[in-house]
């Protein structure tokens, strides 16, 4: 059955709009372009709204197996397609761990059965991703593993890291690092800097994640290994990563929507709603994120979708887990805040959220084009919005942006030529 996405204004390689029809037949993009039209074709109208690829969202924490109370891959999927995603990455910090084979199994069945987009599920580095026994990269990526993390934790021994690199390497998959040194967390709930001090809480201080970069931009070298940096936040961060794409090592980075649009001094109070791993920092880490985004030290843009419950984000910072939510507040945010302002352009906007990101782990999405796959969103650039946490798709509702009001919503999402979500009239 062929499908017309009709009327819609799609993004070309110069940044202009243009107005377009769209064919796709059995999952894939057949046709672009002003006249096209396929007697008998189911019409979708698309009302001159624009068109973008799927948005792809390479670390994202569905929780299930092991804790549905937060999230289920049913949930967080459908939250995610409501944010405009079509392809995510799942972090390996469920119970159990994507370890072996056949917890791999396990999780590809459980994404089978109920993921409403196309969910990818990591691979852990470490059994239990406890850092300690390594993992067989070789064996796991036969079961579908997109990359390997142990996302959640930083992996302590470099030599580890190392043994896991050049394996990494050899099967020619990403290695992806959230990346913290223990021994300098101090059992921080917050960015170490001025408010945290304000506040009377413990602080977590920018060297506990840029030495750890440091350490694995060198073992990434040595390794030969394609090495990805999750959630960039300071700095030192990202001077580590430039320096390191400058020395021709093969490092990318991601950073998060919070991190590029909040800061410490931004966190009114001891609310838990405003914990997360790594921290909000200062205003002068903020500034160098969103300069690494323009000269090309960091590549895509990745929520770190993190559910956690109401109980748990009730009662302050200490004793919270780390997280927030991100799947259907990402694009409306950083459209209002940095595009509509002019920082950015629409096009670096999607592509950071798309092509880009797919790009880093070889993935053939996040492209309009024929022969593509048939993910693709609608945007309402005019329609504007007040964030309420409540009406959220995700179990989650831990966001420091409730209230915020934001313009650009998602209002159609198309996955393999298949409305997954459509906006409710
Ligand atoms: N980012 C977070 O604050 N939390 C993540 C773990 C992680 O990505 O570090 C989680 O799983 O809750
Ligand atoms: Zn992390």
């Amino acid at each position: 059955m062929t499908k017309v996405l009709h009327n819609v204004q799609m993004v070309n390689e110069q940044g202009e709009l243009q107005t377009v029809n769209i064919a796709m037949a059995d999952g894939k993009i057949t046709a672009i372009g002003q006249n096209v039209n396929v007697a008998g074709a189911e019409m979708i109208e698309g009302n001159g709204l624009v068109v973008a690829p799927g948005f792809v969202d390479v670390h994202t924490h569905l929780r299930e197996p092991g804790f549905e109370h937060k999230e289920t891959i049913a949930t967080g999927s459908a939250s995610a397609a409501k944010g405009g995603f079509t392809t995510i990455c799942a972090m390996p910090n469920t119970k159990p761990v994507p370890d072996s084979v056949e917890n791999m199994q396990l999780i590809n069945g459980l994404i089978k059965e109920s993921a409403v987009i196309r969910v990818l599920p990591y691979g852990s580095l470490t059994k239990d991703i406890s850092g300690e026994v390594r993992t067989s990269i070789e064996e796991l990526k036969a079961h579908g593993a997109v990359a390997f993390s142990d996302d959640g934790v930083g992996i302590q021994l470099a030599a580890t890291m190392y043994e896991q690199m050049k394996d990494a390497a050899q099967h020619d998959v990403v290695v992806v690092a959230h990346c913290e040194d223990n021994s300098l967390i101090y059992d921080g709930v917050m960015h170490e800097g001025k408010r945290n001090q304000e506040l009377g809480l413990p602080g977590i201080p920018s060297i506990c994640e840029s030495v750890q970069i440091a350490r694995d931009v060198l073992l990434a070298e040595a390794a030969g290994a394609r090495y990805h940096v999750c959630h960039v936040s300071t700095k030192e961060s990202v001077r580590a990563v430039r320096d390191a794409k400058a020395a021709g090592i093969r490092v990318t980075a991601e950073v998060c929507p919070h991190h590029l649009l909040l800061e410490e001094m931004d966190i009114p109070s001891d609310d838990a709603n405003w914990k997360m791993n790594p921290p909000l920092r200062g205003a002068d880490d903020k500034d160098s994120l969103h300069a690494a985004m323009m000269d090309g030290t960091i590549d895509c843009i990745a929520t770190d979708h993190a559910p956690h419950t109401v109980e748990e984000k009730c009662c302050g910072m200490v004793g919270a887990p780390f997280g927030i939510v991100g799947f259907e507040t990402a694009f409306p945010l950083l459209y209002t805040q940095f595009v509509e302002t002019g920082k950015w352009t629409l096009k670096q906007l999607i592509d950071w959220m798309s092509v880009k990101a797919a790009q880093i782990f070889d993935l053939p999405y996040g492209t309009l084009e024929v022969g593509s796959s048939a993910d693709m969103i609608l945007i309402d650039l005019q329609k504007e919005q007040t964030i309420d946490a409540e009406g959220f798709v995700s179990k989650g509702r831990n966001t420091p942006f409730n209230g915020w009001v934001a313009k650009g919503w998602p209002v159609l999402t198309i996955f393999e030529g298949n409305i997954v979500y459509q906006e409710a009239e």
